[in-house]
């Protein structure tokens, strides 16, 4: 199958490039840039160099509906909204991984991401592509929503609970740290190296873009509306999110210990390769998925406070982002999931 990249020269893109040079059925033949057509990609990223040799490709659907089948958009939000429709009249697969499509409402979407919204007819078209969730749906689909990287890690700590009744919805409190290659390669001051190094912070207190989408998707599995608290943190590392979840278990911590929270996310997860759930006592750690399309969860029950404590850890560039998209690809296309994907952890 052949895929071209738009905004291959971000993050996103480039992990992606990364991760499809391995994909067995895959053969990467466009690397687009909005802004530095025909350079080599390799000018950028000299890591790539003797790996791929071609220029970039100009922003041309025409181009890309000659060179590929499936388009991948690794771009700043508002691009796809404009790009989804033409890509997908032109008959070609797509897979956002931008939050334009993410949320079921236009209005929503402008509200929280402040930038005029796509069209509801091809809102409605997008499938949200929480594989280990809706990994059904997914298959045989032409056009994916790739989910954001803070709502994958959160949401696959939660909906296990959620979706059996155990905790209490209106307790859920979700604390969430990243690493700085999130923000993507842009410079700002905000990722400074100064302003970053030995430097903790919490950033866009109760108006992240991601808590509608993570509200939207509980409420989903939950059947009533559910509406959390969700801060992010920026730390100082590379890659890496962990989500730490607290609340309440239903009928107090006596009613589920925590070896029933894990027998319970075990059987949730059976059979899915990129969710591991540890044994009772251990809580993973960023660097244990660092690299990988792992998304490790760990949990802890407080018979003090009838409180759960849920820790999930992603790396953000992959399961949080091109990791993800490929596996929505595999899915898609009746591969298996693990396709290209089945890598172990870089450690240390
Ligand atoms: N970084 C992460 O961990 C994650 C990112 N995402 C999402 O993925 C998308 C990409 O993020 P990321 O790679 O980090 O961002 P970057 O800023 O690193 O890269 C975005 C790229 O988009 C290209 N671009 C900018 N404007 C346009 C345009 N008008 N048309 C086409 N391309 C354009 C730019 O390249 P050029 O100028 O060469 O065109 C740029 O390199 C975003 O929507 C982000 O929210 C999702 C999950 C995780
Ligand atoms: C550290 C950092 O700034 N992270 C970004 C993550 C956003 C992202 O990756 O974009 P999506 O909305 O497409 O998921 C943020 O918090 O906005």
């Amino acid at each position: 199958m052949r895929a071209a990249i738009v905004g291959s020269t971000g993050y996103g893109g480039v992990e992606l490039i990364r991760l499809l040079q391995a994909h067995p059925y895959v053969d990467i033949t466009s690397v687009i840039s909005s802004s530095s057509a025909g350079a080599p990609i390799a000018d950028g990223y000299p890591h790539l160099s003797e790996i791929r040799t071609d220029a970039l490709d100009a922003v041309d659907v025409a181009l890309m509906k000659e060179k590929a089948d499936v388009v991948f958009l690794a771009t700043p939000h508002g691009v796809a909204a404009k790009l989804v429709p033409q890509l997908l009249e032109a008959g070609l697969k797509v897979i956002d991984l931008s939050g334009d499509f993410r949320l079921r409402s236009a209005a929503e979407y402008e509200a929280w991401y402040k930038h005029a919204p796509a069209d509801e007819a091809y809102l409605a078209k997008a499938v949200y592509g929480l594989c280990e969730v809706y990994g059904d749906r997914v298959h045989g689909a032409d056009f994916i929503s790739n989910p954001g990287c803070y709502p994958t890690a959160t949401l696959l700590g939660l909906i296990p609970a959620v979706a059996a009744g155990w905790i209490d919805p209106a307790t859920i409190i979700v604390d969430a740290k990243s690493g700085v290659s999130g923000a993507g390669r842009g410079v700002s001051l905000g990722v400074h190296y100064s302003e970053v190094n030995e430097n903790l912070s919490a950033y866009k207190v109760n108006r992240h873009q991601h808590i509608p989408e993570i509200e939207q998707t509980l409420s989903d599995v939950a059947g009533s509306k559910i509406v959390t608290t969700f801060t992010t943190h920026l730390v100082p590392m590379t890659r890496g999110i962990m989500s730490t979840i607290y609340a309440s278990v239903m009928g107090g911590a006596g009613a589920r210990s925590e070896a029933d929270f894990i027998a319970l996310y075990r059987d949730y997860y059976k059979g899915r390769r990129f969710v591991r759930i540890r044994p009772q006592g251990k809580l993973p750690a960023t660097k244990e998925v660092w690299g990988s399309n792992y998304c490790d969860i760990g949990l802890a029950v407080d018979a003090r406070t009838g409180r759960v404590t849920i820790v999930s850890v992603i790396d953000n560039l992959v399961k949080g982002a091109a990791g993800q998209a490929i596996q929505n690809l595999n899915l898609m296309m009746g591969w298996d999931e693990t396709t290209g994907l089945q890598f172990v952890p870089a450690y240390p």
